[in-house]
């Protein structure tokens, strides 16, 4: 099992509960505006507890509340893509991208850089690069990290249409030729239809109290 999820989180009065399985390749969480598909993200990565439930990626417990396991984040070893970026402005591409980097990736630096189409881009400042700049430049950041998983927050929210397709056809790469499992957000259908193997409908808060 790639993704192995049994939770509830609770922001402020709101509960929201989550259960999958999903198996290797790209898991896409579809669901509307407000559903908590950020907040299982977050979640998963370590940045926000869960009431109870548990969490395993790729055969790893990354959480459980009855075991009384919660591995910090940097434990977790997953490169996450956020979706406002979260690029450092006072810092170059090249030391955006050297934050974080660990030895043992799957790409080294040159065939990161080669495969995001990056290489010319090292000296300039964030504030300088266009959407689907900023969005390779966060994407390498992440797997410069030697992340054993990805989180994708609307990866194509900040690119024009024009450079859509550019990225969608990178993240089919990274799934297909890095085989790193990938936990993806989208409210898209067309675009998770194309990404991804398992489909998570995330319903939200309204639904319970419906
Ligand atoms: N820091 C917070 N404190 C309290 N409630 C929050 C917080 N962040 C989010 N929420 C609430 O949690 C619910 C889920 O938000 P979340 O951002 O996870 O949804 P989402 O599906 O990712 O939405 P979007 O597609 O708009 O990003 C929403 O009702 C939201 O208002």
């Amino acid at each position: 099992m790639s993704f192995d999820v049994a939770l509830t989180l609770k922001r402020g009065e709101r509960r929201m509960d989550y259960a999958f399985v999903a198996g290797a390749g790209l898991t896409a969480l579809f669901g509307p505006s407000g559903a908590g598909k950020t907040s299982l993200l977050d979640a998963v990565a370590g940045l926000l507890r869960p009431a109870e439930g548990r969490i395993a990626v790729a055969g790893a417990t990354l959480f459980d509340s009855a075991a009384r396991i919660d591995l910090r984040p940097e434990k977790r070893r997953c490169g996450y893509v956020f979706q406002d970026l979260r690029l450092f402005p006072h810092r170059s591409v090249r030391r955006n991208l050297e934050f974080g980097r660990r030895e043992g990736s799957t790409l080294d630096w040159d065939h990161t850089l080669d495969l995001l189409g990056i290489a010319g881009l090292l000296d300039r400042m964030p504030a300088t690069l266009s959407g689907g700049e900023a969005q390779r430049v966060a994407i390498g950041r992440a797997l410069l990290s030697a992340p054993e998983f990805l989180l994708m927050d609307e990866p194509l929210a900040s690119v024009d249409v024009a450079r859509r397709e550019d990225i969608l056809r990178l993240i089919e790469r990274i799934r297909d030729e890095l085989r790193l499992p990938i936990l993806y957000v989208s409210h898209d259908r067309a675009e998770v239809e194309r990404l991804a193997q398992t489909i998570v409908p995330v319903a939200g808060p309204g639904i319970d109290a419906a």
